[in-house]
């Protein structure tokens, strides 16, 4: 029986299966079967776990952050990119316009945002339908996902369902935290460990058994587990496979000219969600316009600007370093590490001003968290700081190569010694 076969089986199984205290463990064996299953039907497909590099979408990131737009045929994608950025997609009233994945860039409080337009994907795109797999492997590489919909279209729910669904099936985890829960292989015996810090209640009357069970599946047979807050079986499933992708994800209702304002209402109420219009210029502006929508995607991408200074002269407003909260943190140390490798290493404190000084300037050091617009001046260290550390790292060097020399030379007599 092929993956895919066996996949359906259980979908079927669980599909039967009512849901209840007693078939907990059940169901709970069944999602971890499933999604081990899916897991290898997805490393399959996208060659060996080459992590879906995305035929022919081999488009190379730029900007400080990118987004991928994510929809069906016909909601407005290719407009919305030619109206965000200086690109022009191609639009129309057909369906798949766009055949190709479109990079545009979006200019927006002094960073650049990589914005991809893609082909409109439908049910079963992660199986393969369509292009579906290659959109979704550009999904699996963006830092955030802008789920566009067509506001006017018949059942407009289900699809913002199967969009979520398709994305979760390749291990894409929406508007989620990576859960705290850690699994650690042991050597020794004893079976599977589980401790928790908290109740856990949707783990069914006998948490143990079932993570067993789970881990089992993927054939872990010693470890201990450590939850720190209440999870799921899919989350912990989650944890065991390993390779899941946490997304920040913005809804876009495009098309709201074409609906009651009664619904216009219901659909501004949906979690993650906003509401505009591409034509109409409705929440969704001209490149240059602040608007809803960047504003928006600005605060999904945890964008933050810092501005550096020299001693004696004011910041330089003009052009700030663009540091992400999702990719890299927002430290000092990132700050350093973005401008140069040599900062970092030269850097002695930083001077900062703004919301997330304690005081104006504070003295911070690596790990210290930068807000939004702060200033940052770096003190580096004094020459003769420097020129002590470069003592210091030289002679760990020859400590060390002094050691490797020695085991080199143990390694060899040894291996003369047993040759005879
Ligand atoms: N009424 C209305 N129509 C819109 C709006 N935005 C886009 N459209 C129309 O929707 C149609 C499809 O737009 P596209 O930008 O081609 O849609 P797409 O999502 O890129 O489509 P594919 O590339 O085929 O997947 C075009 O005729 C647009 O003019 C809007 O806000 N209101
Ligand atoms: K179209
Ligand atoms: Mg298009």
């Amino acid at each position: 029986m092929g993956v895919m076969e066996k996949i359906k089986e259980i979908e079927a199984e669980m599909a039967r299966t009512q849901k209840n205290k007693a078939t907990n463990y059940h169901l709970g064996t069944l999602k971890a079967k499933l999604a081990r299953l899916r897991n290898e039907l997805f490393v399959e497909q996208s060659g060996g776990g080459g992590g879906g590099g995305g035929e022919g979408f081999d488009v190379a990131r730029n900007g400080d952050a990118r987004v991928a737009l994510i929809g069906f045929p016909s909601v407005g994608k290719s407009t919305l990119l030619s109206r965000l950025t200086s690109t022009q997609s191609e639009a129309a009233a057909y369906e798949f316009t766009t055949l190709t994945c479109i990079p545009g860039v979006l200019n927006y409080k002094g960073s650049k945002i990589q914005v991809l337009d893609l082909p409109g994907i439908i049910e079963g795109a992660a199986h393969g339908a369509g292009r579906g797999k290659e959109v979704i492997a550009v999904a699996r590489s963006a830092d955030a996902i802008l789920i566009v919909l067509d506001a006017g279209k018949e059942g407009l729910n289900r699809h913002r369902e199967i969009l979520e669904q398709e994305l979760e099936t390749v291990g894409i985890r929406l508007n989620q935290r990576p859960p705290d829960v850690t699994v650690s292989k042991r050597k020794s015996g004893g079976g599977v460990r589980f401790a928790s810090t908290v109740p856990q209640t949707l783990l069914g009357p006998e948490p143990e058994k079932l993570v067993t069970q789970i881990l089992r599946e993927y054939k872990i047979t010693t470890a201990d587990v450590l939850a720190r807050e209440e999870i799921t079986v899919d989350q912990l499933v989650d944890v065991v496979v390993g390779n899941r992708e946490y997304k920040p994800c913005l809804y876009l209702y495009n098309k709201i000219d074409t609906i009651t304002i009664e619904e216009v209402d219901q659909l501004a109420r949906q979690p993650h969600s906003i509401v505009g219009s591409v034509n109409k210029r409705w929440n969704i502006g001209d490149p240059m316009e602040d608007d809803l929508l960047k504003a928006k995607l600005w605060e999904y991408l945890g964008l933050t600007r810092v501005y550096t200074k020299r001693k004696g002269s004011p910041p330089d407003l003009e052009e700030p370093v663009i540091l992400s909260e999702i990719r890299k943190g927002t430290s000092v140390k990132s700050l350093c590490s973005n401008i140069s490798t040599q900062m970092l290493r030269d850097l002695n404190y930083a001077l900062v001003w703004g919301t997330s000084a304690k005081h104006s300037p504070q003295r911070c050091g690596l790990n210290h968290k930068l807000d939004d617009e702060d200033v940052v001046q770096i003190v580096t260290k004094t020459i003769k700081q420097q020129q002590l550390d470069k003592n210091y790292t030289s002679l760990a060097q020859q400590y060390q190569d002094k050691h490797s020399k020695k085991r080199l030379e143990a390694k060899k007599q040894k291996q003369k010694k047993l040759r005879g």
